[in-house]
């Protein structure tokens, strides 16, 4: 199973158009949520408000009334006469919510009021009324005549007196809600009817009994808010559905949503060149150095003399999907992300697991030469790689290959020590760098590989293939076989062959083939070579 990161970095790196639209559309989303997350968030802190308004109008209503309602009834004399009316008038003027008061007589009849002084006969109203826990009795939506207008009125009765209280204040407080309850004694009473069915009443009476303080029930997409003060008996309930939010907020929405489309295409605008590079095999390489990632391709090295192959060079490509990395391609961030060991080690393993198991028994030690970057040479270490294969092939005979540009004193103990153990060593590249025979001698590699560079010019004798015969001479000096890399000329290996270089690698001769093909060539050499004995 793949690592979740590399999943996610594999898709970035296939498509990453696709992955900034959809980082993009993320974007989007999210900002949307945001600006639709803010519009619920406003609408609801605008209901509340409505509902606090509301109660607070209603309080100093109640608290004004009261306060007069009770001077009146503790005033004992008020009648209807022209004095008493004066005495009311006066009251109403001082009020700033009541525009008209009322004496009723033992019947609760009204016999006057301050508006149209003695009635010729007493009036009974018959209208639906509610009695407050603190005693005020209301009667909502009474028709009266104020100011030669009818208007549907709030009278606020007690102690034989009706007050009743400016419209357009009532109007106010019944609009801020869905339903206005009144806290009597035994239950809620809407104080004005609402059309909802009776279980849905039911339902949203029983919330509102509830409720203390303000309360926010989630309803779908919607809410319902209730709001009750402890000082007074009013309960307010307002329900908001998805649709009434969108509506009453469609502008500020739509402007919303735009905005976080723009923003979200500014932001994939920005991302885009940042998801491309995330799409850069640098950043999966890590991922990579493992056995599953690797391909290993076995190069053949001849004796140029016989043509016999003696041995192969293990060279790894990183395989991912359908693409193949080719050690160029990544040696630079390997050796930038500290990776080479990792990989060096796992390359180990698995030519070493290859070889072990396929490659038939041979007569003579066949030489497997392994590149390694300088920091994994560590014998401690690398030795365990090799050690851990189930048996260790007495015929194969490993030959660890370090650049000529990776030698450094610090190489030299780690190298003795696996020399001492009867691998092999070469000096990989030799021509390149500006190693002289006192490093090599210090040394003293197995093996000395001429860099193809030097090879590619053989013919033309530039001063680089003239290092060639200096190579040797050092070779020789310090006793170790010489490979020249590269070769592309089957008329290079009699050049080479007469220069002194014992044995050879390249194209002409063989390429760099998987295990199986490898060992195909290995056979019908083997083959030919018995034929011609
Ligand atoms: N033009 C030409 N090229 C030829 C010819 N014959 C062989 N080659 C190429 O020359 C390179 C020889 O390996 P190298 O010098 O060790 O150079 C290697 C080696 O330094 C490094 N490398 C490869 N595999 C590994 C590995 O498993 N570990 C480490 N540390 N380095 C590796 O990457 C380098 C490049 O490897 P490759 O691309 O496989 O390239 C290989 C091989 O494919 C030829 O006739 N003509």
């Amino acid at each position: 199973m793949k690592h979740p990161q590399y999943w996610l970095l594999l898709k970035i790196a296939k498509s990453p158009k696709a992955f900034t639209f959809g980082a993009g559309l993320l974007i989007a989303a999210l900002l949307a949520l945001a600006s639709a997350t803010s519009i619920w968030w406003l609408d609801e802190a605008r209901t509340s408000e409505k509902h606090e308004n509301a109660i607070q109008t209603m309080q100093a209503v109640l608290a004004e009334s009261a306060d007069l309602l009770q001077h009146l009834a503790t005033h004992g004399n008020l009648d209807c006469g022209h004095i008493s009316l004066v005495h009311l008038n006066t009251h109403l003027l001082q009020s700033r919510f009541l525009r008209e008061i009322g004496i009723l007589d033992a019947d609760d009849r009204l016999v006057c009021s301050s508006a149209v002084g003695r009635l010729p006969h007493p009036v009974k109203g018959n209208y639906p009324a509610s009695t407050s826990l603190s005693g005020i009795k209301i009667l909502v939506d009474v028709p009266l005549q104020m100011a030669n207008k009818k208007v549907n009125a709030t009278i606020l009765q007690q102690g034989g007196f009706n007050a009743v209280v400016s419209p357009h204040i009532t109007e106010d407080v019944y609009s801020s809600a869905d339903a206005v309850w009144l806290r009597g004694a035994t239950s809620l009473e809407l104080l004005r009817p609402i059309s909802a069915k009776a279980d849905t009443l039911m339902h949203m009476r029983e919330r509102a009994a509830r409720a203390s303080g303000t309360a926010t029930h989630r309803q779908g997409l919607g809410y319902e808010l209730i709001t009750s003060a402890p000082d007074i008996d009013l309960v307010l309930q307002t329900q908001r559905r998805a649709g009434a939010i969108i509506q009453d907020n469609e502008l500020l929405l739509a402007a919303l949503l735009m905005g976080s489309v723009v923003i979200a295409a500014l932001a994939a605008g920005t991302l885009a060149p940042y998801v491309t590079r995330l799409g850069a095999v640098q950043h999966r390489v890590r991922f990579l150095c493992r056995e599953e990632h690797l391909v290993l391709l076995y190069q053949p090295i001849f004796d140029l003399a016989s043509g016999k192959p003696i041995g192969c060079e293990v060279l790894m490509r990183l395989k991912e999907e359908n693409t193949i990395w080719m050690p160029d391609q990544l040696i630079p961030t390997l050796l930038a992300a500290g990776l080479t060991k990792p990989l060096d080690y796992a390359v180990t393993r698995k030519a070493m697991r290859e070889l072990s198991s396929l490659l038939p028994v041979q007569p003579e030690p066949f030489h497997v030469a392994l590149n390694y970057f300088p920091a994994s040479i560590d014998y401690e270490k690398l030795s365990t790689q090799f050690a851990s294969q189930e048996t260790v092939r007495k015929d194969i005979q490993i030959c660890i290959e370090i650049t000529e540009h990776s030698l450094s004193s610090e190489l030299a103990r780690e190298v003795k020590a696996f020399k001492e153990q009867g691998f092999l060593i070469a000096i990989d590249d030799f021509g390149t760098g500006y190693s002289n025979l006192k490093s090599v001698t210090n040394l003293s590699p197995n093996v000395l590989k001429i860099d193809k560079s030097l090879v590619f010019e053989l013919e033309e004798a530039t001063i680089r293939s003239n290092l060639i015969p200096e190579i040797v001479s050092i070779a020789r000096a310090v006793d170790a076989m010489i490979v020249a890399e590269g070769i592309e000329k089957l008329e290079q290996v009699q050049l080479l062959a007469d220069l002194g270089v014992q044995f050879g690698q390249g194209y002409a001769l063989a390429r760099p083939m998987k295990i199986k093909p490898f060992l195909a060539f290995l056979r019908e050499k083997t083959s030919q070579a018995q034929a011609c004995t």
